[in-house]
């Protein structure tokens, strides 16, 4: 059988994960609150093709529907995050009972079909209200983000043991503050430095909110996006572009809550740029954590270029390898030697692969099928990457695929579709496509091990 190459421990949990503004919909539905993303995607030209998550995959009313396939896929657990404005309309103060209810009820959903939920509190979809009091630029909102997260450990952890705090939290900073791509479309990279910072304090001060509201045996921690960075050339520059990119993608994040402090070299490159830090915050944002969410799908290839004013460095595009339709290189390795370094640099509890998936040009056949062979190698190749961490005795715990659903990519809108199922926009109807049928056969191959 071909799933002998991919036989992994007992209690190793292989899932799907989404995020709210992704796949809900709903978007002004039953007392939520407006998010910065509902706001970015009604300003002209900022999403392809003008499309919004007004309606996205419709999860908020076919949720149940979803939970069915899953259930029938075989999913360990799925990976979903909260719209904070759905409970919290205008971030604090009053609660939108309706927005609880929908968590409340997904969540027992998911455990009636034995699904572990594995949440995430800030996908991106930060509430409008508190941007226009400055967002992630005032600190404020990182007591607010605390607040806001020990209200929902307190009112969801008796059924949801996996917390983490942020998803990709680069991007809020680097896409939504310094290249202005994602909301709230800022360009300052200054700013984009403060916000970094105040992330890390965001996630500091709601682990140690979980941690005293929350029940026994919950896990916390938080989703970073990490890659292996390769210079173009043995050129010292590229080597150091790379660095530099490395640095700040990753190691802004990982140094200050695994080690208490932000990457020397970071802070002496960006110099009067990089926020004012005090002893007492790195010790909150090095608050101890449980376990690390890992989205890795591509490995990056730097070349120095001076012409980029904020990290001096350009992604190279080798012609020799194959590219997925959101033009990444197809490098499985990415995932083992991102653990490795992972694994050797860092003291870290636990670690899961949240995200990992290829986005290809998905039709559905005239069989009515979706035949997406490319994706299935895919994830193949890498969840083979993901053994071999297990074997040379990393403390994998678990694979998520980016995504169960196709839908909506952020800037780029509908038009790139990741899902392992997938769905028909103008009628909303799902069709799980050859990959899920193949990862269900690994998940069944796997559990009947158990
Ligand atoms: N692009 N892309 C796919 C995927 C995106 O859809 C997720 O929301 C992010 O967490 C991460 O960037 C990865």
């Amino acid at each position: 059988m071909e799933f002998k190459s991919l036989k992994f421990p007992k209690e190793f949990i292989f899932g799907a994960s989404t995020a709210a503004y992704q796949i809900e919909g709903g978007a002004y539905e039953d007392g939520k609150g407006l998010s910065i993303w509902d706001t970015f995607c009604k300003q002209p030209g900022r999403i392809l093709n003008g499309d919004t998550g007004d309606e996205a995959c419709d999860f908020y009313h076919r949720y149940k529907d979803d939970i069915k396939i899953m259930k029938e896929m075989g999913l360990d657990s799925f990976r979903f995050s909260i719209s904070w404005p759905r409970v919290f309309p205008e971030g604090t103060g009053k609660v939108n009972q309706k927005g609880l209810d929908f968590y409340n009820s997904l969540v027992d959903e998911l455990r009636a079909a034995s699904i572990e939920p594995y949440l995430t509190l800030n996908h991106w979809d930060m509430p409008q209200s508190l941007q226009d009091q400055g967002g992630w630029l005032n600190k404020d909102t990182a007591k607010h983000f605390a607040d806001y997260s020990r209200f929902m450990c307190e009112n969801l952890s008796d059924r949801v043991k996996f917390w983490t705090t942020h998803n990709e939290p680069h991007c809020v900073a680097s896409a939504g503050h310094v290249a202005g791509i994602f909301a709230p479309g800022h360009k300052d990279i200054k700013e984009g430095l403060q916000v970094t910072h105040n992330l890390n304090l965001a996630h500091g001060l709601a682990v140690q909110a979980m941690r005293q509201s929350g029940s026994a045996g919950n896990k916390y921690g938080i989703v970073l996006a990490v890659f292996p960075y390769y210079p173009a050339t043995a050129s010292i520059h590229d080597h150091r572009a790379a660095q530099r990119w490395d640095g700040y993608f990753s190691r802004c994040f990982l140094d200050p809550i695994f080690k208490g402090s932000y990457p020397e070299d970071m802070v002496e490159y960006f110099g009067d740029k990089f926020p004012e830090v005090t002893e007492q915050e790195l010790s909150v944002i090095s608050e101890p954590i449980d376990m690390l969410g890992i989205n890795c799908y591509f490995r990056r290839i730097i070349e120095n270029d001076p012409k980029n004013a904020f990290i001096g460095g350009r992604e190279f595009k080798p012609r020799d390898a194959a590219y997925t339709q959101m033009d990444w290189p197809i490098y499985p390795e990415c995932l083992f030697e991102v653990l490795s370094m992972l694994d050797k640099d860092y003291d870290i509890p636990e670690l899961y692969i949240i995200e990992n998936g290829a986005a290809f040009h998905d039709e559905v056949s005239p069989d009515g099928k979706v035949h997406d062979a490319r994706r299935t190698r895919y994830l193949h190749a890498h969840i083979e990457q993901a053994k071999r961490a297990v074997e040379q005795g990393i403390n994998l715990k678990g694979y998520f695929v980016w995504s169960f659903l196709d839908n909506f990519e952020w800037a780029l809108g509908y038009s790139r579709r990741f899902g392992i199922v997938y769905v028909d926009y103008p009628t909303q109807k799902r069709i799980v496509k050859d990959s899920g049928k193949w990862y269900s056969e690994l998940l069944r191959y796997n559990q009947s091990l158990r």
